[in-house]
């Protein structure tokens, strides 16, 4: 393959992670337009390329140094780490970042009418699943025998097309587990997606570009994370108030126009103002409460 000077990123094509890697990519700066039909997206306003495809390719292409970075799910790259340590090939990648979507679990279910006590219960039966590595790695640590049926897809249909006793695979609100008249028995990994990097060598360039990228990525994360408020206290309770907002460092504190009584307070909090609080600051005589989101942060 030719070297190429422009930063290769790889996202998964259509799934659960494609729409929240475009969004996170274009929060930070990277213009790009899609076509359906091509794999390669180039960007408009940076020297960067996204190639789009399936998710369970992105650990090899970054580890293979195809492309220099890669957005996936922890569970794709730790069953790809763990196969790559099986068959003694080396895994060249970092994880830069955990990303704050794809949150979900791999987990053990069984059929309805299965009468589960332990994990012991699942001795010597059945259990389909498109992570054999990971289910593996698991079985063994409990010291329980089984046989895996590897499927790529529709995993939770296995038992009752009779393939399998039980089954293995990811759940978010478990809906997909009930409509399949499963129940999940026992949580074997927890994962969000994540940014890796190839360890292979990197121009100068391209790695100042990767830099820039995860200062960025990192601003976007934390501004989600916060949120600017705006109130009303009066000077008496001022100190319980500041006291009540959650992570705020070094508030503002300004005047009110005819009010010596009461100050604006403006502040930036690390973590969300729940309701509670919000109710508690209005206990104390805070009015004119606003918490609004934050788009961007640096510095
Ligand atoms: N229900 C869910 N909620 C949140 N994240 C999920 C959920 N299901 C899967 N994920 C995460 O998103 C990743 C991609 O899931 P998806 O179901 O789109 O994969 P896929 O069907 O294997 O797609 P592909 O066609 O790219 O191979 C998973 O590996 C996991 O990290
Ligand atoms: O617990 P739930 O909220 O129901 O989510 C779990 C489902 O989500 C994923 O599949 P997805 O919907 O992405 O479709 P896929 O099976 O085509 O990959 C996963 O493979 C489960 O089937
Ligand atoms: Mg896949």
């Amino acid at each position: 393959m030719s070297e190429s000077n422009r930063l290769r990123i790889a996202i998964q094509k259509s799934g659960r992670l494609s729409e929240e890697s475009m969004k996170l990519l274009r929060s930070c700066g990277v213009k790009f337009n899609i076509n359906e039909q091509r794999l390669i997206a180039h960007s408009d306003n940076l020297p960067i390329d996204l190639l789009r495809v399936r998710d369970d390719d992105i650990p090899g292409l970054v580890m293979d140094s195809v492309v220099d970075l890669g957005i996936i799910g922890e569970n794709v790259l730790e069953e790809e780490q763990i196969e790559r340590e099986r068959l003694d090939k080396p895994s060249r990648c970092i994880k830069l970042r955990g990303l704050d979507f794809g949150t979900c679990r791999l987990s053990l279910a069984v059929p309805n009418e299965f009468s589960y006590e332990n994990a012991q219960s699942l001795e010597g039966l059945r259990i389909a699943t498109s992570y054999p590595n990971l289910l593996r790695r698991y079985m063994k640590k409990k010291g329980i025998t089984y046989t895996d049926c590897m499927l790529k897809g529709s995993v939770e249909v296995a038992p009752r097309a009779g393939l399998a006793d039980g089954i293995c695979d990811l759940v978010s609100t478990g809906a997909t587990l009930e409509a399949n008249g499963l129940y999940e028995t026992e949580v074997i990994y927890r994962s969000s997606a994540c940014i890796i990097q190839s360890t292979q060598t990197q121009t100068p360039e391209k790695q100042a570009l990767i830099d820039k990228i995860l200062s960025r990525i990192n601003g976007v994360v934390r501004a989600k994370e916060s949120k600017y408020i705006l109130l009303h206290a009066p000077t008496e309770t001022l100190e319980q108030i500041v006291a009540l907002l959650p992570g705020a460092e070094n508030p503002t504190i300004l005047p009110l126009l005819d009010d010596t009584n009461r100050v604006a307070v403006h502040a930036v909090s690390t973590e969300d103002l729940f309701w509670d609080t919000m109710e508690e600051l209005t206990e104390l005589g805070a009015t004119s409460i606003l918490v609004m989101p934050i788009e961007k942060m640096m510095g």
